[in-house]
């Protein structure tokens, strides 16, 4: 059973992210942590039948840290999509300013609070986002690399929706993991390898160069479909709660000591600091960058075990050059979110 906090509970992702989390059994306690609304969405959720206890914190005022702590004690996973969404027009890098404090903020309670905890970060622009929670752990001397997560499982799952409606498939979950996704979580950064597709391959093969071209495109862009569709009240809220949920899920079973199959492969990639894991190093020297989405193997703590950087391997021409676009679009926000905590006067 495992003590799982939502940071943001009570927003777009928040919420449906949570009723999820309450639907799980192995969830022994839910923390939901918000600035506003908190105790309304812990008292509704506490009412559905299943075993999890739901506590709601705010903090009672700007300067409140107890709530934060009071929130974050004991928890073994976190969840963070606090933070404010696109508007049409808006790219994630210009939500950093408001976004890079909120996340530091939450982080460095998580270094006091439960330094241990398996983090998962949803708040944009992860590129940015990752780095900074890294440097506040290592900050507090609690920085481990296997055990902070940029979640890009929703660049996994548009993958496989829309590779579905192009081959025909009735159910896309026949397609999960099919199409690895690596690189970053915005536009050019995301980077979706079709020829690593094995079961499919033949079917992919015979899709023309054009609608292939345009595939790539709509899954790089996917999150500014959702966001001109919301016309300025938000970005995706409910398929980021499932994708959010996908991840979290593994890593629940996986600290569960469940045995899952599917956390025991390489699962849904994340973006993660390749120095610090397994398979990820030699990434990071090949591509220049310290961060990187790959498929990871989780370990029985729900930590990275691994990342599967085969996956780079014997790719076409055309991904070659989209992963050194990516690359490079992710080298940028790394610097930016790095400055953002060491270059930050105390
Ligand atoms: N990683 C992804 O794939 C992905 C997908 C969709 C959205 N996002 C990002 O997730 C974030 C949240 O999106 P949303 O639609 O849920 O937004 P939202 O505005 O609906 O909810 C955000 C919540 O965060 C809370 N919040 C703000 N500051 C806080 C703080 N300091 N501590 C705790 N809570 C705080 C707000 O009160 C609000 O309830 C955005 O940055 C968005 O861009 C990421
Ligand atoms: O597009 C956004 O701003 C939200 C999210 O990152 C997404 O991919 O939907």
């Amino acid at each position: 059973m495992v003590k799982v906090a939502v940071c943001g509970a009570a927003g777009g992702i928040g919420q449906p992210l949570s009723l999820l989390l309450k639907l799980n059994p192995l969830v022994s306690e839910l923390s939901l942590y918000d600035i506003a609304n908190s105790a309304g969405v812990a008292a509704d959720l506490s009412h559905i039948s299943t075993p999890a206890i739901v506590k709601g914190y705010a903090p009672a005022s700007r300067d409140d840290l107890e709530a934060l702590g009071s929130a974050l004690t004991g928890c073994e996973v976190v969840i963070i999509p606090a933070g404010v969404p696109r508007k049409p027009g808006m790219t994630r890098d210009d939500l950093f300013k408001i976004n890079a404090g909120i996340v530091r903020s939450l982080v460095a309670g998580v270094a006091k609070h439960c330094p241990r905890a398996v983090v998962c970060i949803i708040s944009n622009p992860v590129n940015a986002t990752v780095p900074i929670a890294a440097e506040e752990l290592k900050k507090h001397g609690v920085f481990d690399p296997k055990k902070l997560f940029g979640v890009t499982t929703l660049d996994s799952v548009r993958a496989e929706t829309f590779l579905a409606e192009l081959i025909g498939a009735k159910d896309p979950e026949v397609l999960r993991g099919e199409v690895a996704i690596v690189g970053g979580h915005s536009g050019d950064t995301i980077v979706p390898l079709l020829s690593k597709s094995s079961k499919h391959a033949s079917q992919i093969a015979k899709l023309p160069q054009e609608t292939l071209k345009k595939y790539i495109h709509r899954v790089q862009f996917g999150g500014d479909e959702v966001v001109q569709a919301k016309n300025g009240a938000g970005s995706a809220t409910l398929s980021m709660a499932h994708a959010g949920y996908r991840f979290a899920e593994l890593i629940i079973q996986a600290k569960s000591g469940k045995s899952v199959t599917r956390s025991r492969s390489f699962t849904d990639a994340a973006y993660v600091y390749l120095p610090g894991i397994e398979g990820g190093k030699q990434v990071s020297q090949t591509y220049g960058v310290d961060y990187f989405a790959l498929p990871v193997r989780l370990a029985r703590d729900g930590s990275a075990e691994s990342v599967d950087a085969s996956v780079l391997k014997g790719v076409t021409s055309q991904e070659r050059e989209l992963l050194k676009i990516a690359a490079a679009g992710v080298g940028k926000s790394v610097v930016q979110g790095t400055n953002f905590v060491v270059g930050a006067k105390l």
